[in-house]
């Protein structure tokens, strides 16, 4: 142990630690800061490709300097100013967004964590809810059956994979598009996850739940079904009738009303207002963000 501990002595005498003050610290932070917000811009850009092709060349480069490969260096020192002029003519429009963003105000809440101010959480937009109960609602009129499940904090990847990926931003039209008599998407269920629709054609679990009218067919025992296996809510459009109807927590809510249906989505949007006043919570001694139902 005595000896551990002067060879520790011994090496550690040799280290020279420099005095960091607050400058240092805060210059620390902006790096940081500022390589984070670069890697992101980098992730989220074409830059990113370049990234790697420059990471190829970079290790390409360092072969021909450990095999002393001099014709090559030689060309790549003549070529160097040449493709630096290349890379900002390519990537002008990025580098051109980024200095516009860095005259906006949202470049500085990214920056500065201690954002002030609310930001609203929420599983999808009113904008969405609107055309769901538009589509639901056109569609019922002209007795086009659906059955849309929307995905809560349960993920329905295994019935997903069932379908055909959809993957686009949810619209009425796409919708009653969809569910179009013989067309090929028109048959199952179509799953939405936030404001998307994730793919159609799903099949659901059906439900084996006797006290199920029997006037009920196999859509609206898959809605059920779907809603007995996870926290989704479903809604049932039946081409029989152009009645709504929603599947809950295993149970089916028949001939609802528009503003019945808004009240059901609107609970599953589960909209809350966040403080983003960290400083202040901070200051207060508070961790928790506070959370605030929109209503
Ligand atoms: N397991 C399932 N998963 C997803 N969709 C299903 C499933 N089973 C049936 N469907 C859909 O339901 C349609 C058949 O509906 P069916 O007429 O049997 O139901 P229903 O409950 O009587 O509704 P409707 O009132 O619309 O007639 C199928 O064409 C298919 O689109």
């Amino acid at each position: 142990m005595q000896n551990i501990i002067s060879v520790l002595n011994r090496y550690l005498s040799h280290i020279n630690m420099p005095s960091v003050n607050i400058i240092d610290v805060i210059e620390i932070l902006l790096i940081s800061v500022f390589v984070y917000q670069f890697m992101v811009w980098i992730k989220y850009t074409r830059a990113y490709t370049l990234l790697k092709g420059l990471l190829i060349i970079s290790a390409f480069l360092l072969v021909a300097y450990i095999f002393k490969m001099n014709t090559i260096l030689w060309i790549v020192s003549k070529l160097s100013s040449v493709l630096i002029m290349a890379v900002i003519v390519i990537f002008q429009p990025e580098l051109r967004k980024i200095v516009e963003q860095l005259g906006q105000k949202r470049i500085m809440s990214a920056i500065i964590p201690f954002d002030v101010g609310k930001e609203v959480k929420e599983r999808f937009t009113d904008k969405t809810i609107n055309e769901l109960v538009k589509a639901c609602f056109d569609m019922g009129e002209v007795k086009t059956g659906a059955l849309i499940v929307i995905e809560q904090k349960n993920r329905l990847d295994e019935y997903i994979r069932t379908g055909i990926n959809v993957d686009a931003v949810l619209s009425s039209q796409l919708l009653i598009n969809i569910f179009e008599h013989n067309t090929p998407l028109h048959d199952g269920a179509v799953v939405m996850r936030g404001n998307r629709i994730v793919a159609a054609t799903c099949y659901l679990p059906l439900s084996d739940n006797m006290e199920l009218s029997k006037q009920l067919g196999t859509r609206h025992r898959a809605g059920v079904g779907i809603s007995e296996v996870s926290d989704s809510v479903t809604i049932i459009v039946s081409e029989e009738t152009g009645q709504i109807s929603v599947a809950q927590e295993g149970k089916l809510e028949r001939n609802v009303s528009s503003a019945k249906l808004r009240e059901i989505l609107e609970k599953a949007q589960n909209k809350t207002i966040v403080d983003n006043n960290k400083l202040r919570q901070l200051l207060k001694g508070r961790s928790k963000n506070e959370g605030k139902t929109d209503k």
